[in-house]
């Protein structure tokens, strides 16, 4: 499903005059196309299911790269940034932190493609459980491997900029499926 641009621009215009501004006044007459054109953005992921995200990456893949290899190493990226959007309120989660490790099966991915993948469930109105979530459902189709880890720190501006206004307060959520569920050993490679 495409994120629809003109509806946006619309909503957005009359969320201006619904806060009580003048959507027509200088600062901003190009607001509402200049959400719109963020929205796009920053919620890029929304127009695909972590089926289609799956998929989309196999095909680099294969144009790409052939790093099939019989390595059961394990590999972890560590500290890639993200921003998200909590569902709740819209608001942003920031200084977001995501490591992701798993165990190969025959298929060892490109490093940046972990990135892209903790980028693309990012850009949904999401929850900072979920993330965690979908980012092992997709590395576990992408990889063929169930023995997949997520663990994610972030602040949710939700939390600090109102309502309860703890500014300093991180969350900590972790992801494990496979091995790293059962065998307590290789949750050190998360720390
Ligand atoms: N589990 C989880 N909760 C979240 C996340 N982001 C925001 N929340 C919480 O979702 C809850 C929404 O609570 P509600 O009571 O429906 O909304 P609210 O009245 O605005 O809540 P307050 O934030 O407590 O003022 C809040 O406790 C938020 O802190 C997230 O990523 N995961
Ligand atoms: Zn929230």
């Amino acid at each position: 499903m495409a994120i629809d641009s003109a509806a946006i621009k619309e909503h957005i215009r009359g969320l201006l005059i619904a806060l009580g501004d003048d959507p027509d006044r200088e600062g901003l007459k190009d607001t509402p196309e200049r959400v719109a054109a963020m929205y796009q953005e920053v919620f890029e992921g929304m127009n695909y299911s972590n089926h289609e995200i799956a998929e989309m990456f196999d095909k680099t893949f294969e144009d790409e790269l052939d790093f099939d290899d019989d390595s059961k190493d394990i590999v972890v990226v560590k500290d890639i940034e993200i921003f998200s959007y909590c569902e709740h309120h819209m608001a942003l989660m920031f200084d977001m932190k995501v490591n992701v490790a798993y165990i190969p099966n025959g298929r060892v991915i490109g490093l940046s493609k972990i990135a892209r993948v903790a980028d693309m469930v990012s850009k949904r109105l999401q929850l900072q459980e979920r993330i965690g979530t979908d980012i092992a459902e997709i590395m576990q189709e992408i990889t063929g491997s169930e023995d997949v880890a997520v663990t994610i720190e972030g602040s949710h501006s939700c939390m600090s900029a109102r309502g309860i206004k703890k500014a300093g307060a991180k969350t900590y959520s972790t992801t494990l499926r496979g091995r790293f569920k059962t065998d307590p050993n290789l949750q050190f490679y998360l720390r």
